[in-house]
């Protein structure tokens, strides 16, 4: 599975402890994140990840064409729902891709932790289908 990581300022720590903890399930899959928040994990954790730029010059939307285009299984992006950001429209549009697309996406860390477990069961099975499947072949 392809999983990105996005965290904001005062989130970053929260995301780096979680990835810690479920380093065993991150370890099998490809990963991608922000400029910051991908140097922050891969400091932290044996982790290779490939990182886009950080999110307010343009990272939100580099993942956001990975959206576009059903690329990406999961996103956990804690995002700080106390500080204003300059890049607000980016992150508004990448959430709404995702829901375009249907990929799950966890923007707090209880349902990040949800998420990871069902993906720690190998419960993300449907998204092979997703991504064999295109919607044009799903029409009537
Ligand atoms: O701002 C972000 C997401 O909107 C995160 O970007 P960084 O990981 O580069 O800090």
């Amino acid at each position: 599975m392809q999983i990105a990581f996005i965290a904001h300022d005062r989130k970053k720590d929260e995301m780096v402890n979680f990835v810690i903890a479920y380093e065993h399930v991150f370890k099998h899959h490809k990963l991608y994140s922000t400029g910051t928040t991908g140097q922050r994990i891969m400091e932290q954790t044996g982790l290779n990840i490939h990182r886009f730029m950080s999110g307010p010059l343009g990272g939100d939307q580099q993942i956001g064409a990975l959206v576009a285009e059903n690329v990406l299984d999961l996103i956990i992006f804690l995002r700080d729902p106390l500080m204003a950001q300059p890049h607000e429209p980016d992150i508004i549009a990448l959430l709404r891709l995702c829901d375009v697309q249907g990929i799950p996406v966890a923007t707090n860390v209880a349902t990040a932790e949800l998420l990871t477990n069902s993906l720690g069961r190998g419960e993300f099975g449907w998204r092979e289908l997703v991504h064999k499947y295109k919607p044009e072949d799903w029409q009537p």
